[in-house]
């Protein structure tokens, strides 16, 4: 089979001498974070979405970066191959970017995976044509405004696990407002995040944002359910406590009141909810470790019914 082209290439650190060659799939809330923060250390991130645009843009504080275009909704259009690419879709929407994923790698390309949960690899499953995955864990909030710009309502930061493949991402990201560590536990800090990605899911049941927290009744039924994600998350390996469970009430209880999650941002725009690797996850392996799961027995259907019906 002929070699797929390459797109342009950049001088810099990278593979050996030379900048790598990035694309962003999905250049949504996380997706236009990561293309702004490439952009100016001046890489120029080929953007891959459904929604062909001009440009995206990131607002954070009264900083303005556009991103320019285009954003290329076709992946029969992709320039060629290329060293890096950040995977940014919703899991709900994985499938459906096969396309890009086919178009954009080559066997050295790694695919950096900026996706909720605690299953990125098996996510990609089948797939990807070649290269390697690295998944990631995204710390920082972003939401979609009104008018299309996403706005950063966070330091932004990825751990990624301690891996040769990852050297592409800090090299990309070197000195960029996205601060990137590894860990030589990722699995703990995977699901450090994975429980606040569940107790979010609450948000969408409510129909509010993080101010619900503050409620003594809230409170309780988080303890609880963050008791069971506790309980499956050790047994997977993650090495978390009571202290580290408690510590995500805490975090919700301190953001402001108005700040959603992404979930919720899918729920009010009836979108299809990423419920399966949030919450369902909890569920589906507390049963494979004969855990109850109590709280997920509730909360799993009610988010898989909300997403996808019917009714
Ligand atoms: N937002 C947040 O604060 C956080 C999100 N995350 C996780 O990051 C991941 C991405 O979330 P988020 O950025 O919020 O999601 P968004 O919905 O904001 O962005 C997804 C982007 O993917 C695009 N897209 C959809 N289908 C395709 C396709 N087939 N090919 C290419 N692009 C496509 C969408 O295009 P279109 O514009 O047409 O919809 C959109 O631009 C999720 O797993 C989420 O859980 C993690 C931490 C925080
Ligand atoms: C902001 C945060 C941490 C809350 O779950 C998130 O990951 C999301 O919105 O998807």
């Amino acid at each position: 089979m002929a070699e797929k082209k390459t797109a342009e290439q950049n001088t810099s650190p990278g593979t050996g001498d030379r900048r790598p060659t990035v694309a962003v799939v999905g250049p949504g809330a996380i997706g236009t974070t990561i293309a702004a923060a490439l952009h100016e250390r001046g890489a120029h991130p080929v953007l891959c979405g459904r929604t062909a645009r001009d440009h995206v843009e990131l607002r954070d504080g009264d900083d303005a970066v556009v991103v320019p275009g285009p954003v290329r909704a076709d992946p029969g259009g992709a320039p060629g191959t290329v060293d890096l690419v950040f995977l940014a879709v919703k899991t709900t929407q994985t499938q459906a970017a096969a396309g890009w994923l086919e178009a954009l790698c080559a066997p050295r390309t790694v695919v950096c995976v900026l996706q909720n949960g605690v299953e990125q690899e098996q996510g990609l499953a089948g797939l990807l044509p070649h290269g390697h995955v690295v998944p990631a864990v995204v710390w920082f909030p972003a939401q979609t405004l009104p008018d299309g710009a996403v706005r950063l309502r966070g330091r932004a930061r990825l751990t990624l696990p301690e891996v040769p493949a990852a050297d592409v991402v800090l090299r990309a990201l070197a000195g960029s407002r996205c601060a990137v560590d590894t860990s030589a536990d990722f699995v703990t800090e995977a699901w450090r995040k994975l429980l606040q990605n569940a107790v979010a899911g609450l948000m969408v049941l409510a129909g509010r944002r993080a101010g619900m927290f503050q409620r003594a009744d809230i409170g309780r039924l988080t303890s609880d359910y963050l008791r069971e994600c506790l309980a499956v998350a050790r047994a997977e390996g993650a090495a978390l406590d009571d202290t580290d469970a408690a510590a995500v009430l805490e975090t919700f209880r301190a953001f402001p009141r108005d700040l959603g999650t992404s979930i919720l941002a899918d729920r009010e725009a009836g979108r299809p909810l990423e419920w399966d690797v949030r919450n369902g996850v909890v569920q589906r392996l507390g049963r494979r470790h004969g855990i109850p799961t109590p709280v997920s027995d509730v909360l799993v259907p009610l988010l898989a019914a909300a997403s996808e019906g019917p009714g």
